[in-house]
């Protein structure tokens, strides 16, 4: 029963979905076009800063009353995983909503829906009257699904965001099958392993030691039974996924290949694996990189590695990167509060168990909570047939009203600076 020349916030919700995101090439000029017709009905101050040429940074703001204090930042990302197109129900950028309410679009729960709603919560605070007492800022950053490196580490690391004096941040968090909402105090750190393997070739028929795929297959091994014994810890209930250390396969190279296939009679002389490894916050990383050493691609062996790791476990001074969820974090109590006003119920906070822009928020010491307000939803971030439906995302709206009022109107703590 919809028109298309309806304009409410389904519809823009909709219309932001429809923006080709993805990478490798991710349109970021009309998604922000559109964002910056959006501020300007709304009353916001825009500024685009590119930092990097191609990858701009939207910035939204709304002056406090204050604007001397500490400021807040509401935070999501433009960009999108790829989607294979035919492997979806309904088209991954039709945005297409179900007679149940089920908005289909890749970027539905990651992260599109979060960049809508701050922008309703605010439309709807500005309509009421609501003055904020410290400014509001929302930035909208390209790159993050790609490690965020042209992206916010560089917007972090810059003037223009040493000049915004946060004194708290928000991101995205991920969905819940459950009824309350999730949110997350720290990311895992990714690194990226790749382990090679060198040996003596030979005659396929040959049966020899210190082979290249012999040498690979048992580090595999390796690798396979500490993967079992951390994912045999989350099975137990011990920990959550999030709080031990993941190593999946993601590739793996050998054999002699030629125009008309792979050699089936030759032993290789290389042979390669890669690894998606991810690090709890408390992790220590020089045991996990002495076990890659000694273990898991030792040179005794005829084994190389490289690890790129695309994070950092600690801020810049030493601490583990990790917000507090307690009393001595001020932001913490108004927020939960804030949530659980509009009568929704929080989870236990959370590590999450992928990696978000909030990394180069928390390394600067100023805290982030990553939060994307969907509960009863399967958590389809990064899969196929990505929904979120229409009532969690308008419920969504009415929490960041009750968030954002509350947040902006913290007077902060007597003899601090918050
Ligand atoms: C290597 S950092 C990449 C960041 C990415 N973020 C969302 O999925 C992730 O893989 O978690
Ligand atoms: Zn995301
Ligand atoms: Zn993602």
């Amino acid at each position: 029963s919809s028109s298309s020349s309806e304009d409410t916030p389904i519809t823009r919700f909709q219309q932001y979905l429809r923006f080709i995101t993805t990478h490798p090439n991710p349109n970021y000029t009309a998604p922000i076009s559109f964002l910056l017709n959006q501020a300007q009905t709304i009353g916001l101050t825009t500024r685009t800063i590119e930092i990097v040429s191609n990858k701009p940074i939207l910035l939204l703001t709304w002056l406090g009353s204050n604007p001397n204090i500490p400021s807040i930042l509401f935070n999501s990302h433009l960009d999108s995983v790829p989607a294979e197109s035919d492997k979806w129900i309904h088209p991954p950028f039709s945005a297409h909503r179900t007679i149940n309410g089920n908005i289909y679009a890749r970027g539905a729960q990651d992260d599109k829906c979060i960049g809508v709603q701050y922008l309703e919560a605010i439309r709807n605070l500005k309509s009421r009257g609501f003055v904020p007492l410290r400014t509001i800022h929302i930035s909208y950053v390209p790159e993050e699904e790609i490690g965020g490196f042209d992206g916010m580490m560089k917007f972090a690391d810059s003037s223009e965001f040493r000049d915004l004096n946060l004194g708290f941040a928000m991101d995205e968090g991920q969905a819940n099958p459950g009824d309350e909402f999730r949110v997350f105090y720290a990311d895992r750190t990714p690194w990226e392993l790749v382990i090679k393997a060198k040996g003596a070739p030979g005659h396929g028929a040959k049966l020899y030691d210190n082979s290249a795929m012999e040498n690979l297959m048992k580090s595999v091994e390796l690798i396979s039974k500490f993967r079992e014994t951390q994912f045999d810890f989350v099975k137990a209930g011990r920990f959550a996924n999030s709080e031990v250390i993941s190593v999946n396969p993601v590739y793996l190279k050998g054999g002699t290949v030629t125009s008309s296939g792979f050699v089936m009679n030759m032993q290789p002389s290389e042979a390669e694996a890669g690894y998606d490894l991810r690090l709890p916050p408390m992790t220590d990383p020089d045991v996990m990189r002495k076990r890659i050493d000694e273990e898991w691609a030792p040179s005794i062996r005829n084994m190389t590695y490289t690890v790129k790791e695309k994070g950092m476990l600690r801020d810049h001074l030493g601490r583990p990167l990790m917000t507090p969820t307690n009393d001595s974090n001020p932001w913490w109590s108004i927020f939960k509060q804030a949530v659980e006003a509009t009568g929704a119920k929080l989870a236990k906070p959370e590590i999450l168990a992928s990696t978000t822009d909030s990394r180069f928020i928390r390394n600067l010491g100023i805290p982030v909570l990553g939060f994307s307000p969907m509960s009863n939803t399967p958590i389809l971030l990064h899969d196929h047939n990505e929904f979120l439906e229409d009532t969690v995302f308008m419920k969504g709206i009415e929490v960041y009203e009750s968030v954002i009022s509350a947040l902006s109107s913290f007077e902060g703590v007597s003899g601090q600076v918050i």
